[in-house]
């Protein structure tokens, strides 16, 4: 048995100028797979650096990558993407100085006191991580900020009366395509909400999206407050370091910049050689070898730290919009995926840790160790003693190393990112690491990370289904009832199809039945 000591030095990986451990001791990493797969990690290490350098790597769609630019704009390969970036800095610096200075006040001659985002996916995950990490909860009356991320009434009605009157609130619709339906819903929403309240939608609105876009075109048409760009070379899940969590994150005040200088480290530490001495290659290598190079074991994401607690969903868009993919580059049939899940610790030691330990090996960790328990000053409620010389901050902090080493002792892998606290700088450094490490893994599983065909799918058959409501409604008899099956057969479609459009609308009072539980002889009768 090697010397613990020894072997943690062997499998850490440490960066002074972040502050940032990596601790690979528990990953079941060895020197010989490593040796065995230089080549193709130093290969997917080289194809990282011609992304950076501008490669076409989007190939499905034509794409360059550019998401390591936005902290790092000189890198881009065309001045005029530098230029662009470095612009949209200064816009995002002068547009959050002049609301949070107040020379930018509402159309009432009073300041803005906050901010609704309406967006879905990368247009607000990056935004929701961003918040809930850095947004210290004693800010007292500062901006806020909430997140309309969803088409579902009941969740715009529970946003709308949290936020009462909309008057000092500014409405930040962000969409790179511009037509994605739950954010135009949540936009037409809030536009409705304001006629409401007698207030003008486009003197509060701000668009973040594509140039020329539908959706900036009716922010120009209508003069709205602000619009801010978003590129084709920045994917939606690689967005948050551009406009679309830049701007929220200025206009709560947090350090916007430090978050860029956070992950341009981390991008200068991902760039190191040889792959064995570099954080993102050996994250990427361990998914690889845990899961066989097919996902056969999910990551679970065990961030100790309430504010990272969104972590987890943040990185399963990043990571398995990215990689899971039915085609390879080469066009053969892979299935390819890397499932993500977690939530916090210690918290999840009481939910789902039971099988983690005991049960399915289908899965590997990924610790985040936050050493300082308290932004500031240890007088705050780290100070209490649980027990004698025991704050709860040394309770969280065994629950890490202690669920650490009972997953170890059942073979069981993990890996722990350690951050000194969770600041601007750190969270950047930990996007940028996934960022690439994501990247490095799609080089070595030889899939294209920065499209998502799949999503297409689900979007064109709900759009089927809003169609056949149409003609449901259209076709309802004047007066009496028509069953499900006489409607479908009227419009030459399935009367399943037809029964789940109408009880649905039958639900919301939209039109009368007399029965919602058969739908074999449920009548209904006109739309109401
Ligand atoms: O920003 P938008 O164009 O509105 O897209 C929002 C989201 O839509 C789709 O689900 C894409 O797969 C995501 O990558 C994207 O983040």
């Amino acid at each position: 048995m090697a010397d613990p000591l020894d072997h943690y030095l062997t499998w850490r990986l440490y960066r002074g100028e972040l502050d940032i451990e990596l601790d690979f001791a528990d990953a079941q990493l060895d020197e010989p797979a490593l040796t065995a797969n230089a080549a193709r990690l130093e290969a997917a290490l080289d194809a990282l650096h011609r992304i950076e350098g501008g490669a076409v790597a989007n190939v499905d769609e034509g794409r360059m990558v550019g998401h390591y630019w936005l902290r790092d704009p000189e890198r881009a390969p065309d001045p005029a993407l530098s230029q662009a970036i470095q612009a949209s800095w200064n816009q995002i610096e002068a547009f959050a100085e002049g609301v949070r200075g107040g020379q930018i006040l509402a159309d009432d001659g009073r300041p803005f006191t906050g901010a609704i985002l309406v967006g879905i996916g990368g247009s607000a995950l990056g935004p929701q991580l961003l918040e809930a990490a850095l947004t210290a909860r004693d800010s007292g009356p500062g901006f806020s900020l909430r997140v309309l991320d969803n088409t579902d009434p009941a969740g715009i009605a529970d946003l709308l009366a949290e936020t009462g009157t909309l008057a000092q609130t500014l409405i930040l619709v962000v969409s790179k395509s511009g037509s994605t339906v739950e954010t135009r819903n949540g936009m037409l929403e809030l536009r409705a909400a304001c006629a409401r309240q007698a207030i003008e939608f486009p003197k509060r609105a701000i668009a973040i999206t594509s140039e020329g876009s539908t959706l900036d075109q009716l922010a120009e048409r209508e003069g709205w407050l602000a619009r801010f760009p978003m590129w084709d070379w920045v994917g939606g899940r690689t967005s948050v370091l551009s406009p679309v969590g830049l701007l929220p994150a200025a206009l709560l005040g947090h350090d916007w910049r430090a978050l860029l200088r956070g992950a341009a480290a981390m991008d200068q530490w991902g760039r190191v050689r040889p792959a064995r001495r570099n954080p993102a290659a050996l994250l990427a290598w361990m998914w690889h070898q845990q899961g066989s190079g097919h996902g056969l074991r999910d990551m679970v994401i065990l961030p100790y730290k309430d504010r990272l607690s969104l972590m987890s969903r943040y990185l399963q868009q990043l990571v398995m919009e990215s990689l899971g993919k039915r085609l390879d580059r080469q066009g053969r049939e892979v299935w390819q995926g890397l499932a993500v899940y977690g939530n916090k610790g210690s918290t999840d030691q009481h939910a789902y840790v039971q099988q983690l330990r005991d049960g399915l090996h289908n899965f590997f960790a990924v610790f985040v160790r936050v050493l300082r328990d308290l932004d500031g000053p240890a007088n705050g409620p780290g100070a209490v003693e649980v027990e004698p010389q025991v704050s709860s901050g040394d309770c969280l902090d065994g629950f890490y190393q202690g669920t650490r080493a009972a997953l170890a002792e059942r073979g069981r892998a993990s890996a722990t990112i350690v951050l000194r606290e969770v600041s601007a700088t750190s969270v950047g450094a930990l996007i940028a690491l996934f960022e690439r490490a994501v990247g490095i893994y799609a080089e070595l599983i030889d899939v294209n990370a920065y499209h998502q065909p799949g999503v297409e799918a689900g979007k064109k058959a709900a759009q089927g289904v809003l169609v056949l409501q149409t003609a449901v409604l259209a076709a309802l008899p004047g007066s009496g009832g028509k069953t499900c099956r006489e409607l479908a057969d009227a419009l030459g479609t399935d009367p399943v199809a037809v029964w789940q459009v109408l009880r649905h609308l039958a639900s919301n009072g939209r039109v009368s039945v007399d029965s919602l539980v058969d739908p074999a002889t449920a009548q209904f009768a006109r739309a109401t």
